[in-house]
């Protein structure tokens, strides 16, 4: 059983890259709360949650432990922080904080893949995660842990390579490095501790998760409403993206045309806008979802 007597705990990164969406979205899920003079411990008002705001380094052990009941932590910091006892589980991705961990080298060294680190040093701030990978392809190489800064490394002739988290790229190229295989595709994830809460809070911990679910699927989700030509039906539904079966209604005095509703679950970018207006598409309206189930 949870050690919180009464009371959910929710574990989220203090500041950092995943702290304001992480918040988001749990506050799009319904839960309330003020900004407290107690910055580590938010207390939720509309539900007997708490908002413990850490380091994500600590989110997985939080709720491998059963301190929290769930948390957001990036998956590499998941992997890294596994151990040999009972972990947290991943629920569902969250679909924001991508970035990939990489092995990525200087220019200088000759790279044709993982056999090219044999013999040599590598700095990282995920041991545990290249080793694997090392292992995985049957390279025995060095690893140097840093905290931050490993891009750094090559230059200070600390490592020959580093593997590294990246998004656009940027710090590598800063760097003057060079991005080659990849270790790890992550993003931010909801996970649920191995230990139930208590028997009272096992339905308001399953309606969080529910409700959270209902809010990433519902990102980047559009209802889109247009008139289309009866011809054209097939064409027009065919254009819309991610759609399933459309609502199909008809138009008033309008036997030639009908009324097209439809959740599209990718974005609906102008040129999707301009395909459907050329496929005899009218009065296209998109509008955003606040909430699915
Ligand atoms: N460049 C990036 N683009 C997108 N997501 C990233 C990027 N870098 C890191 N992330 C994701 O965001 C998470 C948090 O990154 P951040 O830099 O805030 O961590 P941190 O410095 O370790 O923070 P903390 O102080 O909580 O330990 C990373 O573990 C990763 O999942
Ligand atoms: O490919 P890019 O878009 O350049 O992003 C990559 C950088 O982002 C992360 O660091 P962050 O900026 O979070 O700083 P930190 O390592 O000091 O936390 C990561 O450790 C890289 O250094
Ligand atoms: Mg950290």
């Amino acid at each position: 059983m949870s050690t919180v007597q009464g009371r959910l705990r929710i574990a989220v990164q203090k500041s950092g890259r995943l702290a304001d969406r992480s918040l988001d979205l749990i506050r799009d899920a319904g839960l309330k709360w003020v900004k407290g003079h107690n910055d580590l411990l938010y207390r939720v008002e509309n539900y007997p949650i708490d908002l413990l705001r850490v380091r994500d380094d600590d989110i997985p052990t939080f709720v491998a432990d059963g301190v929290c009941d769930l948390g957001i932590v990036g998956e590499n910091v998941l992997e890294e922080g596994k151990n040999g006892g009972a972990n947290a589980s991943i629920v569902m991705p969250l679909g924001f904080g991508r970035c990939t961990l990489k092995i990525a080298t200087p220019p200088t060294l000759a790279y044709e893949g993982p056999a090219s680190l044999d013999g040599l040093r590598i700095a990282t701030s995920y041991p545990k995660i290249l080793r694997k990978y090392l292992n995985d392809n049957g390279v025995s190489a060095d690893i140097v842990t840093m905290r931050g800064a490993v891009e750094v490394a090559p230059r200070l002739k600390l490592a020959a390579a580093i593997c590294d988290l990246v998004s656009t790229g940027a710090t590598l190229e800063a760097n003057g490095l060079q991005a080659k295989d990849t270790v790890l595709e992550s993003q931010a994830v909801l996970i649920q501790s191995p230990i139930a809460p208590e028997p009272g809070l096992q339905h308001l911990l399953d309606s969080i998760v529910e409700r959270m679910a209902g809010v990433v699927s519902s990102q980047g989700a559009k209802y889109v409403m247009l008139n289309a030509p009866r011809a054209s039906l097939d064409q027009i539904t065919a254009i819309l993206p991610g759609a399933g079966s459309p609502t199909v209604m008809p138009l008033m005095g309008r036997d030639d045309a009908v009324a097209v509703h439809a959740v599209c679950q990718e974005a609906v970018f102008w040129e999707t806008l301009e395909k459907l207006k050329a496929a005899g598409a009218s009065a296209i309206l998109v509008l955003p979802i606040e909430k699915m189930m």
